[in-house]
Order: C-alpha cells, then structure tokens, then sequence
C-alpha cells in the first residue's frame, strides 16, 4: 500500500524544511505526500525574515477539502504558528480521527527564529492527547515538559545531558498518553542520539548514532518526523486502536507484527543519516543547507525514466537497421531469393549453419540455466531443443541428400568467430546479456523469411519450385515467428527492467550478433575464409 500522507505544517521557500520538506520526505520513503498550508515563512538557509499565517478558516476549508475526498492514513502535524490555527486542527483531528497522528512541536527554527507564538505554547496541550508521536528536539521538549505540570507550568531547563532528556520525555508521555521521540540533535558532543519512550507500555527505545559532520542540517526535524509518519502508516500503525487499548479488537495491527513505531523510527532515521551525509552536496545556500531527501534513490534506481519493452524493441531493431539492410542487400540472399544462387555456396553455407546450430544450442541451453523465472528456463530450454532439431535435419535433409565437399568442412572463421562471441558471453553468466545475444538469429532469420515469403525480394521467392523452397519454407514458418515474438518479449522485458548500464550492455551484445549474422551470410559468397585449426575453441567444443 502507498500511504498516504497528508502533512499540515508552514511553507519554506527555500525547500528545506516546512511542508516542501514534508513532500520530498514522505516521497522518498515511499508514500504519497499531501499538504495543507498552515502558515508562510519568508526564509532561506540563513534563517527565517518573517511570517505570513493565513486566516485559519481557510485552513479548516483545506483539510476539509481533502478529508472529503481521500482517505487519510497518515497525518503529520509542523508548524502550526498560533492557538487558533491549533485549535482548527485540534478540532479536525478529533472529528476525523486519522489512523495515525505524528506532531512534530515546531516552535524555534534551526535558525533559532520563533516560529510558534510563545502564548500558544499551551494550547500545545490540546494537541499531544490526539497524536500517537510527539518528535520534539531538547528546547520543544523542555516546554513540553512544564505543560500542564501545575505550579504556574513552569518549564524546566533545556535538557543538558541525555539523561535529563529521557526523563523529560517520560514526563511529557505519561502526562500526555503519547509516544514521545526525545531527538539529541542539539545536544553538545559526537553523537546524535534519539530515544522513543512511551509511558504507556513502559518503554524506552534508544536509537544511537555518531553526529554527522554536515552543515546540512535544516529542516532535518520536519523530515524525519514526516518520513515517521509514512512507515509507522504503511508499517500497520493504529494510532486510535493503540490509543484505546486494542478496542477495534485487533490492537491496532499491532499484535502480530510487534510494535511498529520503533521499526519506523528506525529506518527513518537510516534514511535521514543518509539524506544528511549527502545535504552538503547539494549546494543549496550559504547557511544551514537542506539534507538530500532523494539522495539514496537516485543513486539506487537512478533518475532518468526507464524505456517500456516496446521502445526498447523499436530502438534496438532500430539501430542495426544498417546491417539489416546491408544483409539485404548481400548477393548470397538476393541469389537465395531468386534462385540464382549456385549450390555449393548454399550447401557451404548450410554446412557452416550446422556447426553454428550445434554451439547456439549449447548457449540457449545455458540462457535457459541462467533464466530467472521458470517460463523464461523453460523458453530457452524448448529453444535449444528447437536449435538442435533444426540441425539434425540439415544432416537428414540437405546435407545429408548431397553428401559432398563442402557438407563435412570444419566451422570456418565467420563461424567461429560468431560462436566465439555466444560462448564468451555465455560463459561471463549475465543471463540479460547472454539472450541479447542470442536474439539477432531469431529476430533477423523470422523478419527475412517473413519478406522472402511476401515476396519481399521478388516473385521467385513463391515459386514451389524454388530450387530451395524447403529450406525458405522453414524460414516463414509462424511457429518460428511464435517464439521469435517470445524471444523478444523476453529480451526487452528484461532491458526495460535493467539499469542502463546494464541495458547498455545487453545492447552492445545484441549488435554485436546482428554484425556476425551479416557476416555469416556474406562468407559463402565472399573470398573463402580459410578454415581455422580443430584447436579453436568452437571448433574444440563443438567436436
Ligand atoms: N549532525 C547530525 N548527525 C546525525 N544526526 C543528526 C544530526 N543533526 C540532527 N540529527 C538527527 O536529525 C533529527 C532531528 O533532530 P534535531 O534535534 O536537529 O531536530 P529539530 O531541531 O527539530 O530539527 P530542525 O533542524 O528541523 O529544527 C534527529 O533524528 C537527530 O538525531
Ligand atoms: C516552515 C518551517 N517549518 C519548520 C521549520 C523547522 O525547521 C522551519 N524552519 N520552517
């Protein structure tokens, strides 16, 4: 399931932190990201110049809008600027009950600028009750702690050890009924650790972890409680069942898998310290720069669109348009086409296509050992059945009727240097590469006996007195075009599929065997190549 993640928090221009931090993070960690304008900030990685905060009213009619519309699994709360835009969303959390709620207690900017009026500190109370996870960093968690704790709610110091921390934390979760996430963030020191307690269940989860050395560090808040928000969603978090003690009966989905908050916590926080390490590169301002939200996804999945199986099939026929038509345009397939050709290059040529069938068949058989899914073994398998068939009939058939010179020659250079290449290909074991390779004979042979057999090179070609009619015959057969067609849903599927180095690489091969099939069919006519020595490797393995 795609979560989707509706973020209700302020603007920053400068797309670091607020709701365009909010999108990217929910998108990076897989989820669909929605966002309600809170309030606006005039700010930039050196800090924030001031802020706009649109009458609430018209933030009610924003989620409103959205909530009449879409199913919400996840809402992540940021800043919320004054009491009435609190108290608006207070209002809508409790009417619509979201399955999960995570407030994020924006009130003082990496910056250090205030971005929450210090008079709506207390209407903070009201919030807390309806989110399953507070994240506060050590300042926001100081006022938390003083919320509500009687004697003038005077708040306690900012943490100054990690232990202090905790235990503030555990006051605001008692207090309160919620998860709180202590963030370490700003504590002094080479460490940057986080810690998930929850009164509730009486346990403190800690998340250790070296500081990293980045300047890039605004908006790191906002994204991580927003990529929290995604996984606890879409890790079957129930904030309301949690929150009632499992009274939907099934706790919340909870039971089975375990708690799902420390699972979320935990891969966001992997995902933030990856985003961070890359932040600097980005280059994004003097200051605080942002982290790098889609750092790990562009360098694993890329950032360029893949090609569909049918464009990878219309750019690769394609780009050896010019051997297809220089092998057209080879005397030995006019003459074939025509019946000009003399028999002993055909009979030299149908000699040398054994030696070739035997070896191709041998590759097939090891693309179908290398195939990742059973109808891709079983394919390939059936083809090299199919491949050897077709040679045990060229020795029934045609050579074995003309019995002669050339029908017992030895794999001449062409050849060998064609199953040279199937077999070194073969042999590096890249499965994607290896049927590239082997799809020029499928694809080239079908695509010129369907023409021949149109009469694409003439009337001759029909005649059934052709002097090699059975031999064009098995060319046009639609039996062959079948797996022709198999063979190319295969090898594209699997190119649209790869990295594009990898497609690169399964392009190269195939060209690569489109250039041997031109020459295959231009040696029977050519000056004779000298046949190479019975210790070529093809030849080796061959015998
Ligand atoms: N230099 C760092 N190296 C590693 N982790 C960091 C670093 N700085 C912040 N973090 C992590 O980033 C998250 C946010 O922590 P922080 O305490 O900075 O929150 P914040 O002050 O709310 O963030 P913001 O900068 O958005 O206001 C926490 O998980 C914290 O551990
Ligand atoms: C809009 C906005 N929200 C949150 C933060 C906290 O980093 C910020 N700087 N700006």
């Amino acid at each position: 399931m795609t979560a989707r993640v509706l973020s209700i928090a302020g603007s920053d221009p400068s797309g670091g932190a607020g709701i365009q931090a909010d999108l990217k993070s929910i998108a990076a960690v897989g989820g669909y990201g929605m966002a309600a304008i809170a309030a606006l900030t005039a700010q930039n990685t050196h800090g924030v110049r001031s802020v706009h905060v649109p009458p609430a009213a018209f933030l009610a009619e924003q989620l409103d809008a959205v909530a009449d519309d879409i199913e919400i699994d996840a809402v992540k709360l940021g800043m919320l600027a004054n009491a009435e835009v609190i108290g608006v969303v207070a209002e809508w959390l409790a009417r619509v009950r979201p399955p999960v709620v995570v407030l994020d207690p924006v009130m003082v900017a990496t910056s250090g600028d205030r971005l929450l009026a210090p008079e709506a500190e207390q209407a903070m109370r009201q919030l807390l009750p309806l989110a399953d996870l507070v994240t506060p960093n050590l300042a926001e968690l100081a006022v938390l702690a003083g919320l509500g704790g009687g004697s003038g709610d005077a708040a306690p110091p900012v943490a100054s050890t990690w232990a202090e921390a905790i235990a503030q934390a555990e006051t605001v979760s008692a207090r309160f009924g919620v998860r709180v996430l202590a963030k370490g963030g700003h504590l002094g020191g080479d460490t940057a650790p986080d810690a998930l307690v929850d009164a509730a269940s009486a346990t403190t989860v800690e998340f250790p972890g070296e500081r990293i050395e980045t300047t890039a560090t605004h908006g790191t808040g906002c994204s991580l409680s927003s990529a929290i928000a995604t996984l606890a969603a879409e890790g079957g978090a129930d904030g309301r069942a949690a929150a009632a003690g499992g009274a939907d009966g099934d706790g919340g989905n909870t039971g089975e898998r375990g708690d799902p908050w420390p699972t979320a916590v935990a891969e966001a926080r992997r995902w933030l310290r990856e985003s961070l390490r890359h932040g600097e590169a980005l280059g994004v301002g003097g200051g605080h720069g942002p982290i790098s939200h889609f750092a790990g996804l562009w360098a694993r999945g890329g950032t360029r669109t893949a090609p569909t199986p049918a464009e990878v099939e219309a750019e690769w026929w394609a780009s050896i348009r010019g051997i297809r038509d220089d092998i057209d345009a080879l005397p030995f397939i006019r003459g074939l086409a025509d019946g000009t050709l003399a028999r002993e290059p055909f009979l030299g040529y149908l000699a040398q296509d054994a030696h070739y069938l035997r070896d191709y068949a041998r590759v097939l058989a090891e693309a179908s050992r290398l195939a990742p899914d059973a109808a891709g073994q079983a394919f390939w398998a059936n083809s090299a059945h199919g491949s050897i068939i077709g040679e045990l009939e060229l020795h029934t058939g045609w050579l074995g009727r003309e019995a002669g010179t050339e029908t017992s020659a030895p794999p001449d250079a062409t050849t060998t240097a064609y199953l040279d290449h199937l077999l070194a290909t073969a042999q590096r074991g890249d499965h994607a590469v290896l049927v590239a390779a082997l799809l020029p004979c499928f694809w080239i042979y079908t695509d010129l006996g369907e023409r021949l057999a149109a009469g694409g090179f003439g009337e001759a070609a029909l005649d059934p007195a052709h002097p090699y009619a059975s031999w064009l015959a098995t060319y046009a057969d639609p039996g062959f075009a079948v797996a022709t067609r198999e063979a190319i849903g295969f090898v594209t599927r699997a190119a649209a599929g790869a990295t594009p180095e990898h497609r690169e690489r399964m392009h190269r091969a195939f060209v690569a065997s489109a250039r041997h099939e031109l020459a295959f069919f231009a040696a029977p006519l050519a000056a004779r190549a000298e046949p190479v020595d019975g210790e070529s490797h093809a030849a080796a393995v061959t015998a």
